[in-house]
């Protein structure tokens, strides 16, 4: 076979159509934009890790991860994007999020759900990126007591078989609920030693005796799990964490 010459790869410049000029200026245009953005992204990555040093001080027992921030961060960039862009850049902006946040630390995530593992799975990739380390937890317990310990976050299933739950109000007072995935109604929840003041706005967590009847409290609740006259339930009451009411957390 006779050796493969330049001039028979590519085109000689005035054998390119107009659609080919076209698009490689396209693609110009989307270098240049690439350019642009890679240089953004270090640098924000640059000052992400600037933050968790400034968040060092004082030091705490709690992760680095602040749900509040990345809820107005989010928040704020999706209402100012196209309508047809919002799905697009919230799962981008996770993903920055995620790799600012894996600059103070990679987050290490447990998830545990029997029923349907790659639904949770699934929720928690998508809510923490691809910059945390995740893994399969086999006992929800064991994961709450990794979770106490400050090593990461537990993502665990409700309705599947171990009310968990029960312990963030007994045993694991220094846990709390930051986050659900599987829709208005969730079917997990993350758990996490996360600072009390950057807990999310939005619906708040409670653990409380009396099942589905309720406690008389008379605040107004949406049931997620009963065991044993114990129920998990969300309130859009705005109660204060460890309270008389039994809240262990927020979900945005
Ligand atoms: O604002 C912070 O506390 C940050 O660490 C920065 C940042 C971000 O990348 O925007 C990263 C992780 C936090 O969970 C929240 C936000």
């Amino acid at each position: 076979m006779p050796p493969c010459t330049l001039q028979q790869v590519w085109p000689a410049p005035l054998d390119v159509s107009p659609e080919q000029m076209a698009l490689a200026a396209l693609r110009h245009e989307i270098d240049v934009l690439d350019d642009q953005l890679l240089a953004l992204f270090e640098r924000r990555l640059a000052i992400a890790a600037r933050v968790g040093k400034a968040k060092d001080a004082p030091s705490g027992p709690h992760l680095k991860l602040r749900p509040d921030r990345e809820q107005s961060v989010l928040d704020r960039v999706v209402a100012q994007a196209a309508p047809d862009n919002r799905e697009a850049v919230e799962s981008l902006w996770r993903q920055i999020v995620g790799w600012g946040l894996a600059r103070q630390g990679r987050v290490q995530v447990r998830v545990w759900s029997p029923v349907e593992p790659t639904r949770a799975f699934d929720g928690a990739r998508l809510r923490f990126g691809d910059a945390a380390d995740m893994k399969v937890a086999r006992d929800p317990q064991a994961a709450l007591a990794w979770a106490a310990e400050g090593h990461g976050v537990a993502v665990l299933a409700i309705n599947a078989g171990d009310p968990w739950w029960i312990g963030l109000r007994r045993e694991w007072g220094s846990l709390c609920v930051f986050d659900g995935f599987g829709g208005e109604t969730p079917t997990a929840l993350a758990v996490g030693r996360i600072d009390p003041a950057a807990l999310p706005g939005g619906r708040r967590v409670l653990i409380t005796a009396g099942g589905d009847a309720g406690d008389g409290s008379g605040l107004r609740r949406c049931g997620l799990d009963t065991h044993h006259g114990w129920s998990l339930s969300l309130t859009d009451a705005p109660v204060s964490l460890g309270g008389d009411e039994g809240c262990v957390g927020a979900i945005g």
